[in-house]
């Protein structure tokens, strides 16, 4: 395997690779931004890209943000970007559980480990859910919630399947009660699974985190619906229709964003190190997951 190529600074390396591909996949933590913080030159660089008729489709994993809210995110941070053009985790979640899986009612509904963007997306696609951020579930627990839950009274019998992502309010009331529902059979799903969490210029727990605990607990994983998961590439190239060759994975995060688009065998990958994984990890000998080329910040690519 040839070596990842460096571009930035190569002003022809760039022309060349860009020349290649008609649509780009955007990751969106790590690259566009951390936090509310946004890269330098990004803003400018998607505007170029789409100034070369480039289609731009923003894949995240962050499943705490519905499309629509990342759409106000991007309108306060001045990219233009429209709404049909976020692809997140929490609605690859509920597209996955409305038009994929269709557990027959009433044993349909989900217990959510998650924040708004999850519910949001499975309002969208008619999907009932309880949990989330239902305050309810924000106390501590107490002696006759183990009673309730372990004799089932305090569970609901709708509840199929189980939802897991990014959870700023987990606690044990809401691992105890997802346990129990897993323990009667519930599908174990997930948003996504990443360890950690780029925000602030630093990292933080991620969703794969704040689930760890009932996967430990239950003994198995979850399936995952976030990146580098393939039925999330089936799902955004059902939407958008794009020639796998001609399109690039662009992220910060070898085991996410690169291997979501190796797998995916689209046309290539650029990784942008701004955000959680380092070059040293993709230029060592026999490194597991070697993006195609890769720059130090995106707004490099303006050469
Ligand atoms: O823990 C998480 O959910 C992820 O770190 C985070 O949200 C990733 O977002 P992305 O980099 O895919 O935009």
């Amino acid at each position: 395997m040839s070596p990842p190529k460096h571009l930035t600074g190569d002003k022809a390396g760039i022309e060349e690779f860009l020349s290649r591909f008609d649509v780009f996949l955007f990751d969106c933590d790590g690259v566009l931004w951390s936090g509310d913080h946004l890269f330098d030159n990004v803003a400018e660089t998607l505007e170029m890209l789409r100034s070369k008729g480039k289609q731009l489709v923003f894949v995240t994993n962050n499943s705490t943000k519905s499309r629509a809210d990342y759409k106000k995110k991007f309108d306060k941070m001045n990219i233009p970007a429209k709404v049909e053009e976020v692809f997140g985790s929490s609605y690859s979640a509920a597209v996955y559980i409305a038009r994929i899986l269709k557990l027959p009612g009433p044993k349909n509904k989900v217990f959510v480990l998650g924040e708004s963007g999850v519910e949001q997306e499975l309002d969208a696609e008619g999907v009932s859910y309880i949990g989330g951020t239902d305050s309810a579930f924000r106390r501590d627990i107490e002696p006759e919630d183990f009673t309730n839950l372990a004799n089932g009274s305090a569970l609901d019998p709708d509840v199929g399947i189980v939802l897991s992502g990014l959870d700023f309010h987990v606690n044990y009331l809401k691992l105890a009660t997802a346990f129990q529902y897993l323990q009667r059979g519930a599908v174990f799903l997930a948003t996504n699974t990443d360890s950690t969490l780029p925000m602030a210029h630093s990292l933080f727990p991620g969703a794969g985190s704040t689930g760890a605990g009932l996967v430990k607990a239950i003994g198995k994983e979850a399936l995952s619906l976030g990146k580098p998961s393939q039925a999330m590439m089936d799902a955004v190239e059902g939407k958008f229709h794009f020639d796998r060759s001609r399109t690039c994975m662009v992220g910060d995060r070898l085991n996410t964003d690169i291997q979501f688009g190796i797998e995916g065998k689209l046309g290539g990958t650029l990784a942008v190190l701004t955000g959680v994984s380092k070059k040293e990890e993709f230029l060592a000998e026999g490194a597991p997951t070697v993006p195609m080329a890769y720059v130090d910040a995106l707004g490099d690519l303006l050469g």
